[in-house]
């Protein structure tokens, strides 16, 4: 009697953690059912079911999501589009597009239609006071920056800045050949991905902030650098969680405070950085000079502005170039038979390094060839810069797209596509020299944008890229340290920019320096 007795009491005081349990049990069941008639939803009835793609990506943004972060997303992206197709549904409300016609659909200006805007979860504005930047959604402060900035990426700013972009070529090329411990060199092993991360930055910081980040004098990378090279993590991170909205107050507890104290740190190092340049009255050829001149009649821009968008563009114009040339020099150690060809008509045009300017390399056909199929395998812009579609929906590609949604032209996948070029994954430059629209689609290759956001840089990019590829073939024969290290630029993997491996190669004095 006693033991029923206890039994009983015990499960008296048992009773409330059963009915915890049961109850979330209850709960969780509940919440699992939504989450399961959510994705039912998004593959049978979203407006987008038409879409084709892979079911669980269509169903939920988890698997987008997890890929984002492993760094795979332009591999994963490839794969569905060999599979399903130009149009691939990667998300219940996101479109990944292939085909070169969707470049004008998505990003074009289209006279009486309304713009396809950069989507906000990726460029979200945290506070109202936050200024506003050249790269941000809000397109009426876009306009109004592109004018401000326009006038420094002119073809005569390039001219007038072409002396200080040769100046820290040349820095690079005496640092390269610098004996070591006083000895003179016949072979020397280097990093080439690390080198032309130096001089893009060192160049890119005195164009902007007006003092050069020191990289290639110190042989590292200052701290501004340091940190920046790790930004597509975070933005991947950011721009994950924006899709979250209830998550967003977590961001302040997921990022830990060392990495939060050194965002602060970074932005007030701009900042000052910033305020500098622009204090100092001077006529000096940078971003700046032209920029403040429009300013000083116009009064567009703020203080606050200035500080973003400097840093901006210090780092638009620093990745993007390092990665694309980090990826030439090593399709051109990979494939001796285009180094040799574009070795020679490097050296059969210039009589002396000297002879190799900003100015005298732009009329070189091979280069310019080698370069542009750089940009098309190994695009920095990896994953596209994704749009929404207008209230009302519009079309692109001759398929109707609701309005709300997610579009994006994805570089890495469309330039590796069949359907687009030939042996796709090959480094073929002589695609570039004469294309034959029956192999090559070239209506597909947009590696700086199109449109009202297209690269302000583009310019400045091929002048550094075309400098810095033509004063290292002149001086240097250059060949892979290890020659097992070969592999595919896209299996790296990729947080929005480039994760790049070390390009270790050997340099040997050619004859001609
Ligand atoms: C190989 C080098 C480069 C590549 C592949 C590249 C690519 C791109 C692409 C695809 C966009 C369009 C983004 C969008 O549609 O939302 C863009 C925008 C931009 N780029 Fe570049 N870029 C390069 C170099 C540069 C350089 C050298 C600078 C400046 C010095 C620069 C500054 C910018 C800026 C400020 C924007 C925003 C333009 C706007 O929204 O009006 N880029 N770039």
């Amino acid at each position: 009697m006693k033991g029923v007795q206890d039994s009983g009491a015990s499960l008296i005081a048992w009773s409330p953690l059963l009915t915890g349990i049961k109850l979330g049990l209850l709960i969780s069941g509940a919440l699992s059912l939504i989450v399961i008639l959510y994705g039912l939803y998004n593959v049978i009835l979203h407006p987008l079911r038409r879409y084709p793609g892979p079911p669980l990506w269509r169903a939920w943004r988890v698997p987008y999501v997890i890929s984002i972060h492993r760094g795979n997303m332009h591999r994963r992206l490839k794969e569905f589009h060999q599979k399903y197709g130009p149009v691939v549904r990667i998300a219940p409300n996101e479109l990944s597009y292939t085909d070169g016609a969707a470049w004008k659909d998505i990003y074009g200006n289209r006279p009486g239609q309304l713009p396809f805007e950069r989507n906000r979860t990726w460029f979200v504005k945290r506070t109202l006071d936050q200024a506003q930047s050249i790269m941000g959604p809000d397109e009426e402060a876009h306009a109004r920056l592109r004018r401000v900035f326009a006038n420094a990426f002119s073809e005569r700013s390039l001219r007038d800045q072409s002396p200080v972009i040769e100046c820290y070529v040349e820095a690079l090329m005496n640092q390269l050949k610098s004996t070591s411990f006083g000895r003179q060199w016949k072979d020397k092993t280097v990093d080439l991905v690390q080198w032309v991360n130096f001089v893009a930055f060192d160049i890119s910081g005195d164009l902007s902030f007006g003092e050069s980040f020191d990289c290639i004098k110190t042989g590292k990378a200052h701290p501004w650098v340091e940190v920046v090279n790790g930004f597509g993590k975070g933005l991947a991170l950011v721009s994950t969680i924006n899709l979250y909205p209830p998550m967003e107050s977590l961001l302040k507890y997921i990022i830990p405070p060392k990495i939060r104290q050194q965002q602060i740190d970074h932005r007030e190092m701009s900042a000052a950085k910033a305020r500098k340049r622009l204090a100092w009255d001077t006529d000096r050829p940078d971003f700046i000079t032209p920029t403040k001149k429009y300013n000083d009649q116009k009064s567009a821009i703020s203080d606050k502005e200035w500080e973003l968008n400097m840093s901006i563009i210090v780092f638009a114009g620093s990745e993007t170039t390092a990665s694309t040339l980090s990826g030439i020099f090593r399709e051109l150690v990979q494939n001796p038979g285009v180094l040799h060809r574009l070795t020679h008509e490097i050296r059969g045009t210039f009589n002396g390094e000297r002879d190799i300017t900003v100015a005298s390399t732009g009329r070189l056909p091979y280069l310019n060839a080698v370069i542009n199929e750089g940009l098309r395998l190994c695009p920095a812009v990896v994953i596209g810069v994704p749009r929404v579609v207008p209230k009302g929906g519009d079309t692109v590609c001759g398929q109707w797209v609701p309005g709300g949604t997610y579009v994006a032209f994805n570089q890495f996948s469309a330039n590796r596509m069949s359907r687009n070029f030939h042996h796709p994954n090959s480094f073929i430059p002589e695609r570039f020299l004469n294309p034959d629209p029956k192999t090559d689609d070239m209506s597909a290759f947009q590696p700086f944008g199109l449109g009202r956001h297209s690269c302000i840089g583009m310019k400045h990019a091929y002048a550094e890229m075309r400098l810095i590829l033509a004063r290292m073939l002149y001086s240097f024969d250059i060949a892979l340290a290890d020659q097992h290290d070969r592999w595919d630029w896209g299996d790296q993997q990729a947080f929005i920019f480039w994760d790049k491996r070390p390009l270790r190669v050997t340099l040997r004095r050619s004859s001609m320096s």
